[in-house]
């Protein structure tokens, strides 16, 4: 089986976002370390051809698949966890679990949590990297009323807590809808001193939105910079129109892509990565690749798409979701790496 070869690729450890139509084209150009599928239906993670598959049910059924591919130039070794199947590579951890649907999210979102980090803790991968939570019926209720998307951040920021002493920083992660019930969760880590974690100084950091948006703030970072031999990659969280803690632009859907569009360009450009102490020159948006667009309102992705057909360059990898995003008014959701 091969996967596909990106011509900026990062030593160490590199990613490629691909249909699964046009992924085997090209020759390996590494060790898989995980994927993440993003396909028509729900599945329990896997090891296959030698590494972890999360799969998240988040495209229709007629579309192909969306892989998203981590491989390394290292020698990987993986294995199973309880209902978490792992791997490494001695620098990099990539860890997968699903959750079925519940009642209620909290505490089994806690204990899956604080396996998962405990996990990667045992193993010497003390620095968290990047975080998928891909959520079914995220806006949703669960069985007291409660929203999911609140329900689950609980459960989250209850593990973060109880492990504060091992993980007092949090790290880039996504939030997304999915299209079945359940929750799929995927974690990155590495070993330590390589890691530096951004925030974004148009929004508030998101542990510590207020109360108006849920019991519990959500627990991640804007991004994450992870350092290499040569220079880096820039791990950007799923990014909406908030400035501040609020919903910017509501019922817009041009206005909060061009504001998504410039919450990034300040996240990753030069004086925002200066503030945290990281070197380089800095990135635009339009250095962004392995671009994923979500779309709340399958009418919209048109005018989306347009605007991002202007933004990002024509050789970046880009794919679109029809999916829910974390907040009823938000319309759009951007992420991507930059290298
Ligand atoms: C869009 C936002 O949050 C989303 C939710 C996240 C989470 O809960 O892990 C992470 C990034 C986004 O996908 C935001 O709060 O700005």
């Amino acid at each position: 089986m091969s996967y596909p070869q990106r011509g900026d690729r990062t030593p160490g450890l590199w990613s490629a976002l691909a249909s699964k139509a046009g992924a085997s084209a090209e020759s390996a150009s590494g060790n898989l370390l995980g994927r993440i599928s993003y396909a028509g239906e729900p599945a329990e993670p896997v090891l296959a051809d030698g590494a972890p598959r999360l799969t998240a049910h988040m495209a229709a059924k007629n579309l192909a698949t969306t892989e998203e591919v981590w491989q390394t130039d290292r020698p990987v070794r993986s294995g199973t966890a309880g209902e978490a199947v792992f791997a490494e590579d001695g620098e990099h951890l990539f860890y997968a679990v699903r959750l079925g649907p519940q009642p209620t999210y909290r505490e089994r979102v806690r204990d899956l949590y604080e396996n998962a980090l405990e996990f990667t803790w045992s193993r010497g991968y003390t620095d968290l990297v990047r975080i998928w939570n891909l959520i079914g019926e995220i806006t949703g209720r669960n069985a007291e009323g409660v929203e999911i998307y609140r329900d689950f951040c609980t459960g989250r920021a209850e593990a973060f807590a109880a492990l504060a002493d091992r993980f007092p920083r949090l790290s880039a992660a996504t939030g997304i809808g999915t299209l079945s019930p359940g929750i799929d969760l995927c974690f990155l880590s590495a070993k330590p001193g390589r890691t530096t974690h951004l925030e974004n100084p148009r929004q508030t950091p998101a542990y510590q939105y207020p109360s108006e948006y849920g019991p519990r703030s959500p627990s991640f970072a804007r991004a994450t910079f992870l350092r290499d031999q040569n220079a880096g990659s820039l791990f950007v969280s799923g990014t909406a129109s908030i400035l501040g803690a609020d919903t910017a632009h509501v019922d817009d859907i041009a206005g909060q892509t061009l504001e998504t569009l410039r919450n990034i360009d300040v996240l990753v450009g030069s004086e925002n990565l200066g503030r945290h102490g990281v070197r380089g020159d800095g990135y635009t948006v339009r250095d962004l690749d392995q671009v994923k667009v979500y779309v709340r309102d399958s009418a919209h992705i048109s005018t989306v798409r347009n605007i991002c057909s202007l933004v990002f360059s024509p050789g970046s990898e880009i794919a679109y979701f029809n999916v829910d995003v974390c907040r009823p008014d938000l319309l759009v959701e951007i992420e991507g790496v930059c290298r």
